[in-house]
């Protein structure tokens, strides 16, 4: 079994009937949504799901997973599941390669529980080596980027992989700068930093979001992991 499957299915154990959900987006959380929607076909599970991307939105309703709007969640989620680019020993993660970083993130911040799932290959040390995503609104991008470069990286206007020319729009219609910062030493401040700048919208980095991983490897097995105190 190849390492996003046995990480993504171990996290959908976690999912138990009446549960509202958020479902994250990816190729590791596709493995929980099929897992989900065998369960909701098979075992009748019943829950609710908002989805973080039309991707996904559209993989839960093939799944048979029920949808709701977050209008219609009275309070919070109770469990939120997704995956991540990179993960440290405190569960702060780097998200977004995908794109769906700003719905991810408010959903990962308005749920109970924020569980992340991951391939083994997505475990670091210290966070910065795959390159940070920042959504940005498209009206003068490129003086947001100036503001993001002083900041101490380069970043790059994501394009689309189809045209290869065409900048890379999110589902929210905005952009994303994929920023190198290298070692980022302290997440927490350059979470601060980013939001700061006029024409951010969001950023990648996860703080304080993540209550446990589930971790997959190339064997099939999976570990859990709870975040360290650094
Ligand atoms: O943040 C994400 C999408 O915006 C994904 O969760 C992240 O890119 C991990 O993806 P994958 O599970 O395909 O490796």
């Amino acid at each position: 079994m190849e390492a996003k499957q046995a990480a993504g299915t171990e996290a959908a154990r976690y999912v138990e009937s009446g549960m509202k959900l958020g479902l994250g987006t990816g190729s590791t959380v596709y493995w929980t949504i099929r897992e989900l929607g065998r369960r909701v076909r098979e075992e009748g599970l019943r829950v609710e799901a908002v989805p973080t991307s039309l991707e996904t939105e559209k993989l839960a309703r093939q799944e048979g997973i029920p949808l709701i709007a977050p209008r219609e969640v009275a309070g919070r989620l109770d469990l939120a599941i997704d995956g991540a680019d990179e993960v440290d020993p405190a569960l702060r993660l780097i998200k977004g390669g995908g794109g769906a970083l700003l719905r991810e993130k408010l959903i990962a911040a308005n749920a109970e529980r924020f569980i992340v799932t991951a391939d083994s290959s997505k475990c670091v040390e210290k966070l910065g080596r795959f390159p940070l995503p920042v959504e940005v609104v498209p009206f003068a991008w490129e003086w947001t980027q100036r503001r993001l470069e002083l900041l101490g990286g380069t970043s790059r206007l994501r394009l689309t992989k189809d045209s290869g020319e065409e900048p890379y729009r999110t589902d929210n219609g905005n952009y994303v700068l994929d920023c190198a910062f290298g070692e980022i030493s302290d997440p927490a401040a350059m979470n601060r930093s980013l939001l700061e700048i006029p024409g951010v919208v969001e950023n990648g980095l996860f703080i304080g979001l993540a209550e446990r991983a589930v971790i997959g490897y190339t064997d099939g097995s999976t570990k859990t992991l709870r975040a360290e105190k650094l």
